[in-house]
């Protein structure tokens, strides 16, 4: 199993922002966590990937404890934030062997590891372009591939396609496609026709609680509504607790 919660719960003073979450991710699996503004979903996603300590219950990734285990945990997880984390005055290639380098490859590996992730991720005509000077398309490309480069088992997205275009958001999807069964994937998102169209399995939060877990299909057939987008407006309706 990658990730393994047990009553996963997050407060802020009295505020219980994540409440008592229990869910299992498959290793190879591509999750989606879907919720409204506040519901959750990035609070989720720090906490494991060690950056909130959880106020109580219990989030295993790859069998270690992210509270008492932190360190294994970061060798093997990596994180595409919101905010993307480049460097705008090194080029793509530059930002690249700079985050090989923190994991531990020498010069050359590094220059090796760039150069395989260019490739995959169709940068190589951009290698020599400084990072501040991409479109926002091309700037999470870099992000999600400077993520990929320490090769870990688990790899959380949040918000991968804020603000793209259409064009993007496909072509950043495409790419995504193929981590399919190779990463376990997180991915949290406000476009439900991603969730769709690239999750195995799809989680809906609501003020800190799972109301709904399953496939797309799984979820309409329960639900007995043909759009998820429906689905999540009876979700995560105000009140609906
Ligand atoms: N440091 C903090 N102190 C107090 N409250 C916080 C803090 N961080 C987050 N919150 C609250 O926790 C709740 C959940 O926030 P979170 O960012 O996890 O939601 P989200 O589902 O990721 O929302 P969004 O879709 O807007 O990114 C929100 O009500 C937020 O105001």
């Amino acid at each position: 199993m990658a990730v393994l919660l047990k009553n996963l719960s997050k407060s802020y003073k009295e505020k219980v922002v994540v409440d008592q979450l229990t869910l299992e991710i498959k290793q190879g699996e591509f999750f989606a966590l879907l919720g409204s503004n506040g519901a959750g979903k990035t609070t989720t996603i720090k906490m494991l990937s060690c950056l909130l300590t959880p106020t109580s219950g219990e989030a295993v990734l790859l069998g270690d404890n992210v509270v008492t285990s932190p360190h294994i945990v970061k060798q093997k997880i990596n994180v595409s934030p919101q905010e993307t984390a480049i460097a705008p005055n090194l080029t793509v290639k530059e930002n690249l062997e700079f985050v090989a380098r923190i994991y531990g490859a020498n010069k050359e590996q590094a220059r090796q590891l760039a150069k395989n992730m260019m490739e995959q991720f169709r940068l190589l005509d951009k290698a020599k372009t400084k990072a501040k000077t991409l479109s926002g398309g091309w700037q999470r490309r870099l992000s999600i591939a400077m993520a990929l480069i320490s090769n870990p088992k688990v790899l959380f997205l949040d918000e991968p396609t804020l603000g793209l275009d259409v064009r993007a958001r496909r072509e950043l999807w495409n790419i995504l496609e193929q981590l399919k069964g190779k990463v376990t994937v997180i991915l949290t998102t406000h476009y439900l026709d991603e969730a769709e169209s690239l999750a195995d399995r799809i989680g809906i939060m609501h003020q800190g609680k799972l109301q709904a877990l399953g496939t797309a299909n799984e979820l309409k057939s329960e639900m007995e509504m043909d759009s998820l987008e429906d689905i999540f407006l009876s979700l995560t309706e105000e009140g609906v607790k």
